[in-house]
């Protein structure tokens, strides 16, 4: 996150660290908690590494220090990634994750709301990007959990600022005209959470942007809101 502030503990508690076990174990995405068995994520953050057996997911975590080998996680069942993923400037960037046994709730781990099919065109005025990433673009990941508040942003305005690309419409930007907050490298995966009369809502997913808190190069996110039905089909078992 460029441009945030450390997070305090419980303060998100549906946000999680995905581990990818390889050579060396290390923070690869954020994700959210969505239910006790579930979490979601980007695409991006597993395409060519979908093997479940090398994932460990941590909750209630503020900071990365506290993960040793004898920190508990949870071991990840099954991944299943959107069809029609390609790559994320394209689109579909989502993905859940199976956890191989559900979670037990507690006050630093708990789900976030998914907002419904119907709240496709709520203008949201109190959004908050959140991550481990990059403070800056030649960065490295961050120690304690970063949140920087980003503004919604039209989709004819992120048009505007992407000339080159087509935005797709199954996703929302946020961020500002002079830049200076942003997500960076770590952050993708993670929630764009907005707060709507008193509760919390998972209205996008971190997937990218023309580098990191540039004047009017704002962060893209898949807009969960368009993915329900989808959601809903792959968790119902
Ligand atoms: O220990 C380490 C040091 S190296 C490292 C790199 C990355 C990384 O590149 N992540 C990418 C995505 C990715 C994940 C897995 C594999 C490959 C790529 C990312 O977050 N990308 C964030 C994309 C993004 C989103 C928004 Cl909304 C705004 C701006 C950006 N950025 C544009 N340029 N940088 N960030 C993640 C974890 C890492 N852990």
């Amino acid at each position: 996150i460029v441009g945030g502030t450390d997070s305090s503990p419980g303060e998100w508690p549906w946000q999680v660290s995905l581990h990818a076990k390889l050579s060396r174990q290390r923070h690869l995405c954020g994700g959210s908690i969505i239910s006790n068995q579930w979490i979601l994520t980007a695409a991006h953050c597993v395409t060519s590494l979908e093997n479940p057996n090398i994932w460990r997911i941590y909750a209630g975590i503020l900071r990365q220090s506290e993960i040793n080998e004898d920190t508990p996680f949870f071991k990840v069942e099954e991944i299943i990634v959107h069809s029609q993923y390609k790559y994320a400037q394209i689109g579909y960037d989502i993905a859940l994750m199976k956890l191989a046994k559900p979670m037990n709730f507690t006050d630093l781990q708990l789900p976030i709301c998914l907002p419904s099919k119907e709240d496709t065109n709520i203008f949201y005025t109190d959004c908050w990007v959140i991550g481990w990433g990059y403070r800056k673009e030649k960065g490295r990941v961050q120690d304690i959990l970063q949140k920087a508040p980003v503004p919604f942003m039209s989709k004819e305005e992120c048009q505007a600022r992407y000339r080159r690309r087509r935005i797709g419409d199954k996703v929302v930007c946020a961020g500002y005209d002079e830049g200076g907050k942003d997500a960076c490298k770590g952050d993708s995966g993670g929630p764009l959470s907005c707060r709507h009369e008193e509760v919390w809502y998972l209205v996008g997913i971190t997937s990218w942007g023309e580098g990191c808190a540039r004047p009017r190069q704002p962060g893209v996110y898949t807009k969960v809101a368009d993915y329900s039905d989808w959601i809903l089909e792959k968790t119902t078992t």
